[in-house]
């Protein structure tokens, strides 16, 4: 596992559409049909993260759930949230 510069945090949003870099946390807001359709995202997702045992911080309201990924025991962004990020893409386009 390996932090990033801003510049590798920069290079790696560009393979993940809708993700920005925020402070020290990359960010992004799924929207989707309706209240179901979200929290469906965030089970079908539930597997994944455990698997990694890297976890996100996100708030669902209706239609929205609004994602944040920062590695916690460092404080930054490392390679743990970009392949995180990569997880809830699949999951969400498999929506
Ligand atoms: C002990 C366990 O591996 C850790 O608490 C994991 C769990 N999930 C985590 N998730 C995130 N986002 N950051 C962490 O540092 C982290 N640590």
């Amino acid at each position: 596992m390996s932090t990033f510069t801003d510049d590798e945090i920069t290079a790696a949003l560009s393979d993940l559409p809708g993700w920005s870099a925020d402070g020290d946390a990359i960010t992004k807001t799924y929207e989707f049909a309706d209240f179901r359709a979200a929290l469906d995202f965030m089970n079908r997702a539930a597997g994944p993260i455990e698997e990694m045992d890297h976890h996100p911080e996100w708030t669902n309201v209706y239609n929205r759930v609004e994602v944040r990924l920062s590695s916690h025991d460092v404080g930054e962004v490392t390679s743990r949230d970009t392949r995180l990020a990569t997880v809830l893409e699949r999951v969400a386009d498999a929506s």
